[in-house]
């Protein structure tokens, strides 16, 4: 039907009200995204760096460990940027030349100038510990020691960052530092968060044991069921994140793999007459000659052993796991026993209690096994006889096989692979059913398993004893909510307005 001439039609000024509030509308919204977005843009990041040297027995490895300034405080943030490896010997070996300890450094702290940005060389700190090599100097010789290290603190202060002190740390920190550094990485610290109020999603609070077994001692460190210890030497106590452990710990110097094998020859050398050895820890066909000197001038070798009519000692492999075994066993010293349990040499052992975490040597031996699996831990009965077979093979065709091994380490895998097996069933009493608690770990995520880690966490005061307060949550999810509700509330004031004022254009037959 035509309009009227001259008449406005009667639904323009409702439609431009319409027009006017969906514009609003529309603006708002944008608004309220854009606000969004541009609240929850990432910062520019904020990485703080920090620098441990683990001066070991065997040889000395400087990482650098890198987080974000605004989450110090909070678990599993600190992570391994990178590792270097010092060439030659541990500090403790250049007891003869001194300096050359220092030196020796050089070549990794030019390295950790190129990882961590230049502007940050003077606020990074850096940190030495030196393990059971220096312990059985220190013993040894307590001026060469100090010597030693006053050499590796002359290059480190002369370094860009900030030196904070190199020193020599007891077995006891060594055990609970590894076992700080596996449990904060594997997330054992974290209090449980809502999630873990549904049960299919709860993680478990409980902490995993550190087995450490370097080149002259060895530690084993785990929370016992028992609240009482028998032995306060070793028991510590700490306050992590608002929680209280009460952690066993023990560090055995000379019993590192390189140390044991000197302690199982000295007493294998006691029932020979000229020095040469049949050894069944070695390959058949391997042949090896030391100085006797080399061996006995060493704080772990007891000085009451009889003095020996030769000067040097002639092994042959012969390759005989069971043998080797026996050989070995000679070394720990069950005889005594003055608490409830025992380990060997008459130090306190509760029972063992949860998982572990076995890595260094433990690892390096076993991943060369083939025993190390991501799923499932081998069977013992499984690595007990991939042991023996390997033991048995000749040295020749075992060299053929791995031709880019070291020798070094190629030769002993035979020795090391038993020495674990005594170490951890004998020694620590894992059987059959506990074996399977033992995971052998190399790193966990990007950083190794060690003590470094969790001596830098302690150090730099980033694990608090209480737990650090916590918004319910996170930003993005609070600036998400807050757009969200907005929406609700301008979609039902909206609602509200169309359904009481019922504007012309929306009653019937106008639209
Ligand atoms: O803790 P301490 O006793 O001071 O010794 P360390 O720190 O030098 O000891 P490591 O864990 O670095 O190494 C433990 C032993 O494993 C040896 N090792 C290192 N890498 C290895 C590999 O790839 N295969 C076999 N053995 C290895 C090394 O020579 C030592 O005898
Ligand atoms: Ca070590």
């Amino acid at each position: 039907m035509d309009e009227p001439k001259g008449t406005k039609p009667r639904t323009s000024w409702p439609r431009k009200a319409l027009l006017i509030l969906g514009f609003l509308f529309a603006l708002a919204v944008i608004a309220l995204v854009a606000m969004a977005v541009s609240q929850n843009k990432p910062l520019p990041k904020n990485i703080k760096y920090g620098i441990v040297l683990d001066a070991g027995s065997s040889h000395t490895n400087l990482y650098v460990y890198e987080w974000p300034a605004e989450k110090e405080n909070d678990t599993g943030v600190v992570h391994q940027v990178e590792v270097c490896k010092v060439e030659g010997l541990g500090i403790s070996g250049y007891s003869q030349d001194p300096e050359k300890a220092g030196l020796s450094l050089q070549h990794c702290v030019k390295r950790a100038q190129e990882v961590v940005p230049e502007q940050q060389h003077r606020e990074t700190p850096v940190y030495l510990g030196a393990t059971a090599g220096m312990r059985l100097l220190s013993l040894q010789n307590r001026s060469i020691a100090d010597r030693v290290l006053s050499a590796v603190k002359k290059m480190l202060r002369s370094s860009p960052f900030n030196f904070q002190g190199a020193r020599v740390i007891s077995g006891q920190e060594e055990g609970a530092y590894g076992w700080i550094t596996i449990n904060y990485l594997l997330g054992n610290f974290k209090q449980p968060g809502w999630r873990d109020f549904l049960p299919h999603l709860r993680s478990s609070t409980g902490t995993s044991g550190a087995l450490d077994l370097g080149g002259a001692s060895t530690q084993i460190t785990f929370v016992p069921d028992q609240e009482a210890t028998e032995s306060q030497e070793n028991s510590l106590h700490f306050r992590l994140y608002g929680k209280n452990y009460n952690v066993y710990t023990h560090s055995f110097l000379c019993y590192g793999k390189d140390q044991a094998l000197r302690l199982k020859l000295a007493s294998d050398l006691q029932s020979t007459r000229n020095g040469s050895l049949l050894d069944p820890c070695f390959h058949p066909g391997y042949l090896r000659s030391m100085n006797i000197s080399d061996l006995y001038t060493n704080p772990c070798i007891a000085n009451g052993e009889q003095p020996l009519p030769f000067t040097q000692l002639h092994l042959r492999g012969n390759g005989d796991y069971k043998r080797c075994r026996m050989t070995i066993q000679k070394i720990f010293n069950t005889s005594h026993c003055p608490y409830s349990s025992c380990s060997f040499n008459g130090i306190f052992l509760p029972p063992l209690q949860g998982e572990f975490g076995a890595f260094s040597a433990f690892y390096f031996v076993m991943n060369f096994l083939n025993l190390t699996t991501e799923k499932s831990p081998v069977p013992l009965d499984k690595v007990t006889s991939t042991v023996e077979t390997f033991c048995s093979r000749s040295w020749h065709e075992v060299k053929a096989e791995f031709p880019k091994v070291k020798e070094k380490y190629l030769s002993e895998y035979c020795f090391s692979g038993t020495y674990i097996l005594s170490l951890l069933e004998n020694g620590y009493g894992f059987t059959m059913e506990k074996w399977q608690s033992i995971q052998f770990l190399g790193k966990i995520g990007s950083s190794d398993a060690g003590w470094t880690l969790g001596y830098m966490l302690n150090l730099t005061n980033m694990i608090p004893a209480e737990k650090p307060p916590t918004r319910p949550l996170s930003h993005a999810s609070y600036v998400g909510l807050m757009v969200f509700c907005s929406l609700v509330l301008v979609a039902v004031l909206l609602l509200g307005w169309l359904t009481f004022h019922r504007p012309k254009c929306l009653q019937k037959g106008l639209i």
